[in-house]
């Protein structure tokens, strides 16, 4: 039986993924071998030893102590592109927000008091403080070309914008996937400079902390409209007040709500809305819950964020030999010597590196004794070793 530790709501379709009579799937688990969850800030103490897994339904793994999940030999996996339809629908609804003013207006509307014909006058009245803008014609700058970004960018070029783009690390991909009618900015100070409104989609990391701050503010377009939809931090958000203040920003619409940015009139503050949907909650919690049970299962990895991919056929009736280990050298010749000292034959074998981790699966005639196991686990740099049956 494997159990499943959850954080969070995590869709049910998702969790019906796990077979009743192999999973347990519960937020009361004492002993899990993995660990499901969504933005719960996860600490590694939550993380007990046995854990061989950790699965992020969605897509930012800031949340998520990763680097000290590495150094346990703890594959992370996460949804690419999962909730990528949901949080560009909101995306684009947000230009629509701003460009419109539409909450503001709403707010001016619902609180008229008065006769019907008072109210109409003061519709009438009241209507000018709410001239908005369209979007065609207007250049819309995406920062982070992934799965949202590219969506964003075709979408807005579909509603007839301009759009330029900026992702230092495209991948092929999304590249193919992007239309050729994105411009390419070079820079963040490039895009700011040519955009009317800009969105902001990349993954919050040490580079990408206030990547939005002040002086990128002061160089941009009077006017702009900044959108953020993908971590509050990846944007200063002093340095938003105070262009908001200068005027020199005219709208800031994000899913990042605090203190700071309450009661400000040009502020559009969602709570975290950007993956809320049924669509999205479930794609995400079904992706991550497959390739969890294909890890716990088979040893196979399909989109770990710290871990290569690994997935090699499972062949014959023997075992199935796991190990994770440092990326240095000899470590494949110390594991099938290990193998061939104890008269096991190799059937097939992959071994894959990603940055300081390498991943080895070897699929062997017959079962693997636990000595071997031992002798494996106890070579220099193995951080772990598991045999599926
Ligand atoms: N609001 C929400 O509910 C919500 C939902 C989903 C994702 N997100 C956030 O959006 C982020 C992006 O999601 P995604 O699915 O598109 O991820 P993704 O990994 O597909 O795309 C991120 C892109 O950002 C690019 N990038 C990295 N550093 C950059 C930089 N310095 N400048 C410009 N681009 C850079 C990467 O090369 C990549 O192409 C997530 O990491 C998450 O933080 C928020
Ligand atoms: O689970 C959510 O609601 C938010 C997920 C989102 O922030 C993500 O990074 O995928």
């Amino acid at each position: 039986m494997y159990r499943i530790l959850t954080f969070n709501n995590i869709s049910v379709k998702g969790l019906e993924r796990f077979p009743r009579d192999q999973y347990e799937t519960s937020s009361d688990i004492a002993h899990p071998d993995a660990v499901m969850l969504r933005s719960h800030k996860l600490q590694e103490s939550e993380v007990p030893e046995a854990v061989l897994a950790v699965g992020r339904a969605g897509a930012g793994v800031n949340n998520i102590p990763v680097e000290a999940m590495s150094r346990r030999g703890i594959p992370v996996f996460n949804a690419p592109g999962a909730n990528a339809n949901a949080v560009k629908e909101l995306t684009i609804a947000g230009l629509f927000l701003a460009g419109r003013h539409i909450c503001q207006a709403w707010a001016f509307a619902r609180d008229l008091d008065g006769t019907d014909a008072e109210i109409n006058a003061a519709v009438e009245q009241g209507k000018k403080r709410f001239t908005g803008f369209e979007l065609p014609g207007r250049t819309l700058g995406v920062i982070g070309l992934g799965a949202i970004g590219v969506e964003v960018a075709n979408t807005a070029i579909a509603l007839g914008m301009n759009v330029v783009g900026y992702d230092p690390e495209i991948t092929v991909r999304r590249a193919w996937q992007l239309s050729s009618r994105v411009d390419q900015a070079h820079s963040v100070d490039e895009l700011m400079s040519r955009a009317d409104m800009v969105t902001v989609h990349a993954p919050l990391n040490e580079a990408t902390r206030g990547l939005i701050n002040g002086s990128r503010l002061a160089a941009a377009n009077p006017g702009l409209v900044l959108l953020n939809f993908a971590r509050s931090e990846v944007v200063e958000e002093q340095a938003v007040l105070e262009a908001l203040d200068r005027e020199h920003l005219a709208g800031y619409v994000c899913d990042f709500p605090s203190n700071a940015l309450k009661g400000r009139d040009n502020v559009i503050a969602l709570p975290h809305l950007g993956a809320s949907t049924v669509e999205s909650q479930e794609n995400c919690a079904i992706m991550v819950a497959d390739q969890l049970r294909e890890y716990l299962e088979t040893g196979n990895i399909r989109n770990a964020v710290n871990f290569p991919e690994v997935v090699m056929p499972r062949g014959g009736k023997g075992n199935r030999l796991c190990v994770v280990n440092a990326n240095v050298p000899n470590m494949l010749g110390r594991i099938s010597t290990a193998l061939a000292d104890a008269g096991l034959n190799i059937e097939d074998m992959y071994n894959k590196s990603r940055d300081e981790l390498a991943y080895t699966v070897v699929d062997v005639e017959g079962a693997i004794p636990p000595a071997v196991v031992e002798t494996i686990g106890a070579v220099e740099g193995v951080l772990r070793v598991r045999v599926i049956e």
